[in-house]
């Protein structure tokens, strides 16, 4: 492990350069990795897997048709690599339990009795073991039970490992009853592409996961893109401009000097007038925001949140009530002003 500052603190990471993809290869080279769940993290990690040379086969429900199918496209030969769930846990010795949180609740009934001694249970989120009293995920002591979580959509997972780089991800063990639990979670870590890995819990992933994604990487970030917005426009603001000075002008520009080296490197290639503004008005904001993070925190350590993604995200119509929610955001002025002004971006011909 490298001991690596993190602005002032040390941490103990794995980096792809000590654990290359060989050693990774030889770690894991007498198992069959069963990836359970071709909906989003599934088909990336398995792809990954699959291009860097290991063992992997597909378990998914058939009636689920369109991820069954996909699978197909994939490559992936039904009664040879894909398999109807139960059939592939069973020839697993390593099982990815990447179906929906919601789902993992639901079919964990049948996937238990798949699980034969020694094998590692994995997952990609801390959700069904932490909140277990709501989820009743609760393994058997004769297996690992281990978690590799990539801080990313399974998109990028896939997209940026054929770009020739990763998304980072944490790893927790949970319980090692093989006593290979860690060597198997770093070899299936750098086997599914991750940048670096750093070390965390079961419960520390899901607390800060699921904080993040109602915060600043989705939830926030839409409710403040909304509320900008929403001033400018009732200031008599054209949807160009408003769109332009809140969306726009973030993604094609300024998020990505804070991608390239940090906040004060955008800030600095901002006029001074922005800096000024922008350096006094963040305390404002910070200070304005600080009491929805807490409730928000609060809300995921009290299984609150857990209780509403599986109240609502299990039932048989969610899709629908989802879409709906989705379509109307989709319509929104806001995003449909962006979908315009996408059009006229140089790069789709527009002069
Ligand atoms: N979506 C992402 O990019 C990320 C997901 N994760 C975690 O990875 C895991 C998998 O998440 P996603 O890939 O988003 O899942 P998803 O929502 O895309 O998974 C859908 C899969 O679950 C199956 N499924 C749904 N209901 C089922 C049922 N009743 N019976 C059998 N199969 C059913 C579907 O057929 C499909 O294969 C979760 O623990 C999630 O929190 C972690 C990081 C990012
Ligand atoms: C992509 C990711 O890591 C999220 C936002 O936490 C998720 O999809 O659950
Ligand atoms: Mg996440
Ligand atoms: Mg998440």
């Amino acid at each position: 492990m490298a001991k690596i500052s993190f602005g002032g603190v040390s941490e103990n990471v794995v980096l792809r350069e000590e654990f290359p993809v060989e050693k990774a290869r030889e770690v894991l080279k007498d198992e069959i990795i069963a990836i359970i769940g071709y909906g989003v993290q599934g088909p990336a990690q398995a792809l990954n897997m699959k291009d860097n040379g290991f063992n992997v086969i597909i378990g998914q429900a058939p009636e689920f048709k369109e991820d069954w199918d996909k699978a197909i496209r994939d490559g992936f030969v039904p009664g040879e690599t894909l398999f109807p769930v139960e059939e592939a846990a069973k020839k697993g010795t390593i099982i990815q339990y990447l179906v929906s949180d919601a789902a993992q609740r639901i079919i964990w009934p049948q996937l238990e009795p798949c699980l034969n001694e020694g094998d590692a249970l994995y997952f990609s989120h801390g959700f069904s073991i932490t909140y277990k009293e709501q989820t009743g995920v609760i393994p058997p002591k004769n297996v690992d039970v281990i978690l590799v979580a990539p801080k990313g959509s399974g998109a990028s997972v896939r997209t940026n490992f054929l770009a020739g780089n990763g998304i980072n991800s944490s790893y927790a063990i949970f319980q090692d009853f093989t006593g290979r639990a860690e060597e198997r979670t770093l070899a299936l870590g750098i086997a599914i592409g991750s940048g670096y890995l750093f070390p965390t819990t079961f419960e520390n992933e899901v607390f800060s996961d699921l904080t993040g994604e109602r915060g600043v990487l989705m939830g926030a970030l839409a409710g403040i893109i909304e509320a900008q917005y929403k001033v400018l426009r009732e200031n008599g603001h054209s949807p160009s401009e408003a769109f332009n000075e809140t969306v726009e002008e973030l993604t094609q520009s300024l998020i990505r000097l804070v991608d390239q080296n940090g906040m004060d490197w955008m800030y600095a290639n901002c006029s001074a007038t922005a800096q000024r503004g922008a350096l006094d008005w963040r305390h404002k904001f910070r200070e304005a925001t600080l009491p929805v993070f807490n409730d928000l925190y609060e809300s995921v350590k009290s299984g609150a949140e857990t209780k509403r993604v599986l109240d609502s995200t299990s039932s048989v119509d969610y899709k629908t009530s989802l879409n709906a929610e989705l379509t109307e955001m989709r319509e929104s002025e806001l995003w449909q002003a962006g979908a315009a002004v996408r059009q006229l971006r140089p790069e789709r011909g527009s002069k």
